[in-house]
Parts: structure tokens; sequence; C-alpha cells
């Protein structure tokens, strides 16, 4: 664990707050909890500081940790200014209104491969309990009761339309099979473990929003032993890509409006439509350079909550047609296995191949495009990191090396670039 350091340059320690909890991996890594206060001894980097906690001492990473605020007698003012990390308030009241659950429900591909995963599975769903967890207007709940006999259906849904949830549960006459209950499903009691946790928790670029953290700790704490995730699995896949249409409406554009020269407002559009990703992209199948990657494959029976503050992976793509790299599109794909075993999975494809669903797929912009060329390889890493104060919120950081396959020359393309999403 974490060894005695000299500390030969230690100034008087400065004390800090840990915003949200770290796990660390390396030996040298020093392990605390949201709320915890450490003891700085020295910043060595600008990402990693030497800290102490309870007389153990290691490297920190320094973005979970902020100065402690003096204490002075506007504190309580100052607690009621800061925002809950999970901005709840925002997040439940957004799904309290209809427009999201009308986008959700508009979404046949989504809802139709729920709606197949009861069908298919509705003989082996006879008397088991299933939790439908994040439930919205009740959609997968009232598939199982029509479709199928379980016992029964926890419908969990945090926000104001679970009351709606209940009328509609009357409505449809499955006041039998389904009890709805309003709570976040981390926090509630339920009457007995579920056979089967299904949830529709995927947001853009498969992560955003985070509510597979609460998917993962209802089902540390639900599930029975044996029991089902569906989704039981789920893969975020990568391709090196041309967006043609994209660049020349948000740069290009300033070439030559009406015969002038705008050019001078270029960095500005860089900053301003290619720092973010760009959520609900439309690719073509012929924009993909290569042949699109799971980079990202996740078990929903082993994936634990520290996973997601940081998730890494390789790629290495090779160029399959000549064209413009504009940047790299990603899009994600969950199964839902059978409950019987040897039965066939259930596949819901986000991507160009696909029937379109409401997520669309996610653009993220190179800030100069490359011409690329058969035979090229794009090798690099993918990684994704959880803001480690607003935990809906993540950062997605691509590195490229771009090596020509031409012999004449040895041009090693290299680039790195960070997006946030959205803090
Ligand atoms: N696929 C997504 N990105 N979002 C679609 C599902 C989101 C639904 O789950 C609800 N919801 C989200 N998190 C929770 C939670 N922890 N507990 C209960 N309901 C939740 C939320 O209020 C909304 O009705």
């Amino acid at each position: 664990m974490q060894t005695e350091k000299e500390d030969e340059d230690d100034a008087s320690p400065e004390e800090y707050v840990a915003l949200s909890s770290f796990t660390g991996s390396g030996s040298d890594q020093l392990s605390f909890h949201s709320g915890d206060r450490l003891l700085v001894h020295a910043k060595p980097s600008s990402e990693w500081w030497w800290a102490e906690l309870h007389e153990v001492i290691g490297y920190v990473p320094a973005r979970y940790l902020r100065q402690d605020a003096a204490e002075d007698e506007d504190d309580e003012e100052e607690e009621e200014e800061e925002e809950d990390p999970w901005q709840d308030e925002e997040y439940f009241g957004s799904y309290g209104t209809l427009r999201l659950h009308l986008e959700m429900l508009s979404d046949k591909s989504r809802t139709e491969a729920y709606r197949q995963v009861i069908l298919s599975n509705s003989a082996s769903l006879r008397n088991k309990v299933v939790m439908d967890l994040g439930c919205g207007t009740g959609i997968i709940s009232l598939f199982c009761a029509q479709l199928a006999q379980p016992s029964v259906v926890y419908a969990v849904e945090a926000s104001s339309m679970s009351e709606y949830t209940r009328q509609l549960v009357k409505q449809n006459g499955c006041e039998e099979v389904i009890t709805v209950l309003q709570g976040r499903a981390e926090e509630l009691e339920l009457p007995e473990r579920v056979d089967i946790l299904v949830s529709e928790w995927m947001g853009n670029c498969l992560l955003f929003e985070f509510m597979v953290e609460s998917v993962l700790l209802a089902r540390d704490r639900w599930l029975r032993e044996g029991g089902v995730m569906w989704p039981s699995s789920a893969a975020l896949t990568l391709v090196p890509c041309q967006a043609h249409s994209y660049y020349a409406e948000k740069m290009a554009f300033w070439e030559r409006p009406y015969g002038l020269d705008f050019t001078p407002l270029q960095p500005l559009a860089q900053q301003e439509f290619f720092t973010k990703p760009k959520f609900s992209h439309l690719i073509e199948p012929d924009d993909c350079l290569a042949a699109p990657c799971n980079v990202i494959c996740l078990d929903m029976y082993t994936l634990q909550v520290k996973d997601l503050e940081e998730i890494k992976a390789q790629f290495h793509f090779c160029v399959e047609k000549s064209g413009v790299f504009h940047g790299f599109t990603a899009w994600f794909t969950v199964h839902f296995e059978s409950l019987e075993t040897g039965g066939a999975a259930v596949e819901l494809n986000t991507g160009p191949n696909s029937e379109p669903t409401h997520w669309k797929q996610t653009l993220f912009m190179l800030d100069r495009p490359v011409s690329v060329y058969t035979g090229d390889s794009i090798r690099g890493t993918i990684v994704l990191r959880r803001n480690p104060v607003w935990r809906r919120h993540m950062t997605v950081t691509m590195h490229w090396n771009i090596n020509s396959s031409t012999e004449d020359t040895d041009n090693c393309q290299v680039g790195t670039k960070t997006f946030p999403m959205w803090r």
C-alpha cells in the first residue's frame, strides 16, 4: 500500500476536501471517500498530488479535491448555493414532463426491442419477480403484464411521472401485477429480491447521465443470486469518419459567405462547434473510413461502480478507403440474454446499419481534418473519465496516430483531444 515519503519539500501542508470518492489503483495511490479532508504535502504535477489521510500518504488525483473553503458565517448560504452533484432536481424534473417520454416511446427501434425481449421470454417470465428500474411511463412493465405472466413487476420511477404511471397501470387493468414505487431505485425498500432487473438506462455515448450507476447499485442490493440483468451486456463502438456536410455547415461556411472572407471567425467556429461532441448525429455508412470497432464492452453482472470513474481502451483502424478524417463517431449496442439457456439473445444496435434510434450517434470532430488513404492505420486510445464533481457528466479523450501506408512518406501524424460531456 502507500509508503512513507520523506517530506523533503514539505512546506506546511494545505487542507483539501474530497469532492467524490476515489479508489486508488496503483500501489502508491491513496484511496479516499467523498468529504474526506486530506493534507496535501506536495503538488509534483497538475494531475497528481502527494497527500495524506489518517497518517497514510500517497498520490491523489488533483481534480477530485477542492481547497477547503475557510469556515465563515455565510457558510450556510454557500451550502444552499452548492448544487447537487447529481443535479437530481433538474434531471428528474425533465423526466416529470412528457417531452422525453414521448421521444422514447416514439423511438420504435428502442421500444420494440424491449417488447421483443418480453415477448420472446414470455414463457420463462411466468411467476417471476421483475424490477423495471426507471420505468418512466411504465411501458416495459406494461409489456410484461400484457405479454407474460410474471408474479409481480416493481415499476420504480423517481420522477413525478410515477403518479401518472399508476394511472396507466390501472387504465390498462394491470394493478394485479404491477406495483409502481416512486423513489430512487438505490434508496427504495423492495419487499423482496428480484429474478430479473430490466432497465433502459443507456445515455448518449452509452454512459452519459450515468444512470448505469443506479442500475449497478440496485443489482447489488436487489437482484437475487442467479438473477438476470436486462440488458446483460453493452458495447461502445467507434469508427474514424468523414463529416463533410457538418464541416461545410460549421467551418467551410466562413470562407466565402456572400463573396466576403469571414475566415477570421473560423477559430471561433472551431471553439463553439467542435469542442463538445455532437449528439444526435446521423452518420452515413459511407462516412465510415474503416471497419467500426467495439472499443468498450461492459458485462452488467461484473461491472462495478468504481470501474465507471475511468474507462480506457485501445483502437487500431485500417483505413479502407481514402477520404477526409474529420473525426470519430461512437454508438452503442446492448444485448438481452435469453432466460432459456441457449435461447437467442435480443440486440438493440444504435449504429448506422440499424434502424435509427432517438440516440442516433455521437460525433467527435477533430480541430483540423486530415486526408487519409487506403491502407493508412489510425491507432490510439479512447478514455472516458467521469466528472468527479458533476456525477452525470464525463469527458472523452482521444489520442490517435496516423501512419501512412505509402512507403515514401514516414509521416506519422499524432493528435489528442478531450471532449467535455458536458462539464
Ligand atoms: N435511457 C435514459 N438515459 N433515460 C431513460 C430512462 C430514464 C427514466 O428513469 C428514471 N430514473 C433515472 N434514474 C433513476 C433512479 N436512480 N431511480 C428511479 N428512476 C430513475 C428517470 O426519471 C426516467 O423516467
